[in-house]
């Protein structure tokens, strides 16, 4: 379902009662509720606005759909990211599981980060003007295996050429073995990109794969 919104709060006051709903239902049912997110620079009001949400925090499993190959102190580091805007205030009893558990040792944060078994409830997702989303780079050498379905890993190492780091990232498997999956995008040319990449499944837009996929419910937030 798409949710265009004119005024930046507006779309974040949504996204954040979708959010906090997927939780609670998760919570009432299993007594647990996993969550994904994403980092990059989209993010970062809405983490803190979620951060504020009155929701029983300590029974929120918090991990990340992506993450640079960088150590969590790294300012590009999602793992920051998360730890600054959204773990703090009422969500700071979340408990959080990072992906770069060996800033020395790619694979072995890969390995380790595969070793994750929670549920995840809800996989927050943003998009880059590339088509890319999570960490699938269209350029990236492992898109295919990224992309196959069939995967059973839930992360995978992503070496995006034009990207300044390594990445680890969720398989198109993993996000399509979540409950729900929310995008969120702003912008005119990211609206553009995303229109595009709604006419048909492409590895030039790795968005599509998540827009033309039926087995999971998507909600894509935008606003200018
Ligand atoms: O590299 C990344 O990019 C996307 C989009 O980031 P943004 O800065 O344009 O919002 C993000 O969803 C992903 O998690 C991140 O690692």
């Amino acid at each position: 379902m798409q949710h265009d919104f004119y005024e930046q709060q507006d779309c974040l006051d949504s996204m954040v009662d979708q959010i906090a709903a997927v939780l609670i239902n998760a919570i009432e049912r299993t007594g647990r509720a996993g969550l994904a997110v994403s980092g990059g620079r989209s993010p970062v009001h809405l983490f803190q606005r979620l951060s504020l949400e009155d929701l029983p925090w300590e029974n929120v499993y918090v991990t990340l759909v992506d993450e640079r190959f960088v150590a969590p102190d790294h300012p590009d580091s999602n793992e920051l990211l998360v730890r600054t805007h959204l773990l703090k205030n009422r969500a700071r009893r979340a408990q959080f599981t990072g992906l770069v558990s060996h800033p020395d040792d790619l694979a072995l944060s890969v390995q380790e980060a595969n070793h994750q078994s929670h549920k995840i409830d809800l996989a927050l997702l943003g998009m880059g003007e590339d088509g890319h989303t999570a960490s699938l780079f269209p350029d990236a050498p492992e898109l295919a295996q990224a992309l196959d379905t069939r995967a059973s890993h839930r992360y995978i190492h992503v070496s995006p050429p034009l990207a300044a780091q390594q990445r680890i990232s969720m398989t198109l498997a993993a996000l399509l073995a979540t409950g729900h999956l929310l995008l969120a995008i702003s912008g005119p040319r990211k609206r553009r990109v995303l229109e595009q990449a709604a006419l048909q499944p492409t590895p030039r837009l790795p968005v599509s794969y998540i827009l033309s996929q039926t087995g999971v419910p998507l909600d894509v937030y935008w606003h200018p």
